[in-house]
């Protein structure tokens, strides 16, 4: 299923406190394409991605999958729409603390009311080398640990899209690349579509597609 990006503006706040995060962003996001979005700080590169997720919604423009408005319906369709379709990793990882990896993953299923395929978690703590962590909370796992534990979390629900803002920005470049290497890989087995926030070029270079944003200006790098 294509994302169709068509010219998406977003301003927060009103009068002389107004800013003008994205301008008319518009971009076609393939089935399966690996897409980085690089750009200075406060360009605009998180907001563009919780638009295109719905976690927030544009001032004007629409951002439709195959043929769905996403933004077109009530919060609860939205965030229904969310669970299903679309995983997402954060920077912090966002874990629930007295969780455990196990009930952290499966959370998204439990909130949504479908039971979890215990075959697919284990195929998944197996990609993310999980497997012996699952009883374990939070604070026992490293934050590489604890990154590849939200990495299946974004995956449970099998969306076909994943996005993810800055994903080893709170991590050493060791664990980071062992997460990106996963990343990656799950990507190509399972037939993801991924879209990356970074600010690590090496890793910008491993996806497909390349954008840019400056002050809210989407543009894609032409690879040569
Ligand atoms: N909720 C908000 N209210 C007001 N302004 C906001 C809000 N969220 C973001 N902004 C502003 O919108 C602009 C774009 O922010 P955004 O977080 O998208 O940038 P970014 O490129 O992700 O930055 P960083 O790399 O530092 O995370 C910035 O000027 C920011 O201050």
């Amino acid at each position: 299923m294509d994302i169709q990006v068509n010219q998406i503006s977003k301003t927060y706040g009103s009068g002389d406190n107004q800013v003008a995060a994205l301008n008319r962003a518009a971009m076609t996001i393939h089935a399966g394409d690996f897409i980085s979005i690089m750009g200075p700080s406060g360009s605009g590169k998180s907001t563009l991605l919780h638009i295109l997720s719905g976690l927030d919604r544009p001032t004007t423009g629409t951002v439709t999958y195959g043929k769905t408005d996403i933004h077109h319906g009530t919060d609860r369709e939205l965030s229904a729409f969310r669970r299903r379709k679309i995983g997402f990793i954060f920077q912090q990882f966002n874990l629930l603390p007295v969780l455990t990896a196990r009930e952290n993953i499966i959370m998204p299923l439990l909130l949504d009311r479908q039971k979890p395929d215990e075959a697919y978690l284990q195929k998944l703590a197996g990609l993310l080398g999980l497997t012996d962590r699952l009883d374990h909370l939070p604070h026992e796992l490293s934050g590489g640990q604890q990154q590849r534990v939200a990495v299946a979390r974004a995956l449970i629900a099998k969306p076909d899209v994943i996005f993810a803002d800055e994903p080893t920005g709170n991590l050493d470049s060791k664990s980071g690349g062992e997460v990106m290497a996963m990343l990656c890989d799950i990507r190509e087995k399972l037939g993801k579509t991924l879209v990356i926030i970074t600010h690590d070029t090496r890793i910008a270079e491993m996806a497909g597609r390349r954008f840019y944003i400056v002050d809210g200006e989407l543009s894609e790098v032409t690879v040569s």
